[in-house]
């Protein structure tokens, strides 16, 4: 697991390395610009003629930094000042009286950028506090349709280091070097898309150095599969843990069949699907291995006792919107006594009565799409992708749900806990029923005694994983939802399981 920083917290980090630990401010910045130096030599870049567009701020002074190890290395590079020096940080005054005695020329004019082969951005870094404006937009315009390699110093100038938002203009970068950790707006979109491939760069931060933060967000790793279940020789099926999945409608039995199928495959022991009747040959045909409980008008009693037979249970996949759908999400949240997923048509109904989600529920995790979430708030959808992070962690603790809202990077926020960004998959996964996949993985690992965060956080990842499993054997455009299943399997092979 790692840990996902914001400015606040960043520059928090900042200060407690140099006046609690005692390491220059300098030291880090050489340290940095030593780390981008390297990059450019790793990748054959450091002999190209390298222009580098430096601010006013740390971020400029660590591309002054850069600008003299590249030139007293015999690099062709060029500094373009961009900005308002007469405000510049201390550091920054440093690195250009530090350039100058060696005899370097820091240049104001636009000319500088002219047949620049690689673009080095060091004008804005975690000090962006506001859209950008003046010459910036156009600036930063011109550089991306520039032909030449651009590399961003820490984040790209424009991107909000705190929800990745673009603020008016910025910089399209092939490869981002961030210090000591990443940043939040480097693992949501649309700034993830900025950084292009983001490297991590160790500049002598440690995570001590984090004492003094509350809960940053964190993102799993591979290492962190080994949270996934372990089969036991004494296992069952009874003891692999129960999962009813109550999904389906008329003419709805793929989802049915997606959920159950994949909380099977996560491990979970027994499978049940409750579902119209109509939807009985379909399931039992393609998925002999499920338990099947059909109905054909509401039951209250039959649904209690299945509630009842359940270690986890996921609800809303396919299930329609109908009386008899509104009848199973209430009496299911006002009766389960073990953890919940609810997905899909189940938030649908669930947008319409929030004030069920007020009242005291078992542990629920809900897995909203950004069109659902916009649904659940009564929000507009633009206004819910711009504050995806905040919005995920609000709901999370208004509502006391871990609250895993999908989208190319999913969030999964644990109410009064640490919210998680997911950094794996691809974009095949935009495909239909890949959501009814993590959520039958989700309930199945619940099933199998995870924590319903851990659950959560893992499955999303696992999911992600599996999907780019799937894309390994298959197009990305043709990937479905099976295939994600598969990859699934795939994952629990390498690890073991
Ligand atoms: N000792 C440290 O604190 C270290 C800092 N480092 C670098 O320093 C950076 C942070 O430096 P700073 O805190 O100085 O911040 P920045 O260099 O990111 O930018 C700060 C300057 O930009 C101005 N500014 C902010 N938004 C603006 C806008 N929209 N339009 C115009 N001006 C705007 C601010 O008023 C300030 O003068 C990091 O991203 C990293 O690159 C690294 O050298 C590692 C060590
Ligand atoms: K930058």
């Amino acid at each position: 697991m790692k840990y996902i920083l914001n400015s606040r917290e960043m520059k928090q980090c900042d200060s407690r390395t140099i006046e609690h630990y005692g390491l220059p401010s300098m030291v880090l910045m050489e340290r940095a610009a030593l780390s981008v130096v390297s990059f450019l030599h790793e990748r054959d870049l450091w002999q190209k003629k390298i222009v580098i567009l430096c601010g006013s701020g740390n971020n400029g002074g660590d591309g002054l930094a850069i600008a003299r190890l590249l030139y007293l290395e015999g690099g062709q590079v060029s500094v373009f000042l961009v900005g308002d020096f007469s405000k510049a940080s201390p550091e920054n005054m440093a690195q250009q009286k530090i350039c100058r005695q060696y005899g370097m020329e820091l240049s104001s004019s636009t000319d500088t950028l002219a047949d620049a082969q690689v673009i080095v951005d060091a004008l804005f870094g975690i000090g962006l506090s506001r859209e950008l404006g003046g010459d910036y937009p156009a600036l930063l315009q011109e550089v991306n349709a520039m032909d030449a390699y651009r590399l961003a110093v820490d984040i790209p100038s424009g991107v909000s280091a705190d929800d990745g938002q673009i603020m008016g203009q910025a910089f399209l970068a092939d490869a981002t070097i961030t210090f000591a950790f990443a940043k939040v707006g480097q693992m949501l979109y649309p700034g993830k898309k900025y950084c292009g491939e983001l490297i991590v760069s160790a500049i002598g931060i440690e995570s001590c150095s984090l004492a003094d933060q509350v809960l940053p967000c964190k993102s799993l790793e591979k290492e962190d599969l080994k949270q996934l279940p372990q089969a036991s020789p004494d296992d069952h099926k009874g003891s692999r843990g129960k999962v009813l999945v109550i999904a389906g409608s008329e003419d709805m039995a793929g989802a049915a069949y997606l959920a159950s199928k994949s909380a099977l495959t996560s491990g979970a022991g027994m499978v049940k699907v409750y579902t119209p009747r109509c939807n009985r040959d379909i399931i039992l045909t393609r998925f002999p291995e499920a338990i099947l409980v059909t109905y054909d008008k509401w039951n209250e009693k039959q649904l209690l006792e299945e509630l009842a037979w359940a270690d986890a249970i996921a609800i809303g996949p396919g299930l329609g919107k109908s009386n008899l759908a509104e009848n199973l999400v209430r009496t299911t949240l006002e009766n389960a006594a073990v953890p919940m997923v609810v997905d899909a048509d189940a938030l649908g109904i669930l947008a319409e009565h929030l004030q069920w989600l007020k009242k005291p529920h078992t542990e629920t995790v809900i897995t909203p799409h950004l069109g659902e979430m916009a649904r659940l708030m009564g929000s507009p959808l633009m206004y819910v992708t711009d504050h995806k992070l905040s919005i995920a962690q609000d709901f999370a603790r208004d509502y006391q749900v871990i609250c895993a809202l999908k989208d190319a990077a999913t969030i999964v926020s644990v109410p009064y806990a640490t919210t998680y960004i997911n950094a794996s998959g691809c974009s095949g996964m935009a495909t239909a029923g890949s959501g009814d996949v993590l959520t039958g993985v989700i309930a199945g690992l619940i099933a199998q005694g995870l924590r319903p965060e851990d659950a959560a956080s893992l499955g999303v990842y696992l999911h992600g994983l599996a999907g780019e499993e799937a894309a390994r054997t298959e197009a990305n455009l043709c990937m479905q939802a099976g295939d994600i299943i598969k990859g699934i399997k795939t994952i629990y092979q390498k690890e073991g399981r």
